[in-house]
């Protein structure tokens, strides 16, 4: 599957070192995995994670999932040996926590070649270099990491994360200049599901292409607000339909449900589609 045009609507982190999240996450319907060996692991579980997470990832059963293993940043004791390590696992790509520069990304690259690297935006370093980060040409994705970004920027938490938008916004302008997938952070209260539901709204109206996850209860509504909907879908349809008879009558604007239709809506309109098409190949196996 060409890469840009993967659904990356759910991606849940699982904890390395947890041998029934593993293997729970290969029947899970989200689009992409975190497997975790930084925050979900204990300090004195990093060394038997690395372990548990190659022999899972080497004995597969993760299908069409996208995989994506965190390491530990390399200035701590674990980053040097996760990098080593993931390098020889049947991983797709790379996640480097607390990336404050592009250095990071160099440093990083000198351990593990060409292998794609996606970045956790996290740190008030990271989003003022944002642009830089997103321009290195390993990198494939940005991951906020909104738990990080509210310590260190001493917010409280909002329903309407006002104390976040402006590091959202950035991360997300660098990520769309260089074309990376985004996903939004966490969100931590994992049983509260109308909380969930409306933060996915929000970082969906945004322009992020999904979020990130911690438990399997929050895979299904994190799918459904991040797909196309049939709303979507049916206005998509009517406004293509309606734009190429107007372009057939030699005019340029077609007029639905009382807006203007240009061809950049038209564009809009037919990536609309695409991504459902993709999203229905991945449901039918
Ligand atoms: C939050 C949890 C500790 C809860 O775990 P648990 O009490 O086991 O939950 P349940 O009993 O409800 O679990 C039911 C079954 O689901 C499986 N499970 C649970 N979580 C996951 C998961 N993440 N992936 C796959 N499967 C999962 C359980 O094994 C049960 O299965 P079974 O027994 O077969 O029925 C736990 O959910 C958890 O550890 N979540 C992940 C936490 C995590 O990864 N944290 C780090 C990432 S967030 C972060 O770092 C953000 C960022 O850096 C930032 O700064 O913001
Ligand atoms: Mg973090």
């Amino acid at each position: 599957m060409d890469p840009r045009q993967r659904p990356y609507r759910s991606v849940l982190y699982i904890p390395g070192s947890r041998d029934r999240a593993l293997d729970k996450a290969r029947t899970l319907p989200v689009d992409a995995i975190i497997f975790d060996l930084e925050d979900a692991v204990a300090a004195d579980e990093k060394a038997n994670a690395r372990e548990t997470l190659k022999a899972a990832l080497a004995e597969g059963g993760y299908g069409e999932r996208v995989k994506i293993v965190r390491i530990n940043g390399l200035d701590t004791e674990w980053g040097r040996a996760d990098a080593e390590a993931v390098r020889e696992m049947n991983a797709d790509a790379v996640l480097l926590p607390k990336v404050g520069s592009a250095a990071d990304v160099d440093a990083l690259a000198a351990i593990t070649g060409d292998m794609p690297i996606w970045a956790m935006m996290e740190t008030p370093q990271g989003m003022l270099n944002a642009a830089g980060i997103a321009a290195h040409p390993l990198m494939a994705g940005f991951v906020m990491g909104t738990n990080d970004l509210a310590k260190d920027l001493q917010t409280r938490f909002r329903p309407d994360r006002l104390p976040l938008m402006t590091s959202l916004g950035l991360c997300l302008l660098a990520a769309k200049a260089e074309g990376l997938i985004i996903v939004d952070g966490v969100y931590n209260a994992f049983k509260d599901e109308d909380g969930l539901a409306a933060e996915c709204e929000q970082g969906r109206d945004m322009g992020f292409d999904g979020k990130t996850l911690i438990h399997p209860a929050q895979v299904n509504i994190t799918n459904a607000a991040f797909a196309p909907s049939d709303a979507e879908i049916d206005l998509a349809r009517r406004q293509i339909a309606a734009f190429e008879e107007t372009e057939a009558q030699g005019q340029g604007v077609a007029v639905v449900d009382g807006k203007i239709v240009e061809n950049l809506h038209v564009v809009t309109a037919r990536e609309i589609l695409a991504k459902a098409e993709v999203i229905l190949a991945l449901q039918a196996g």
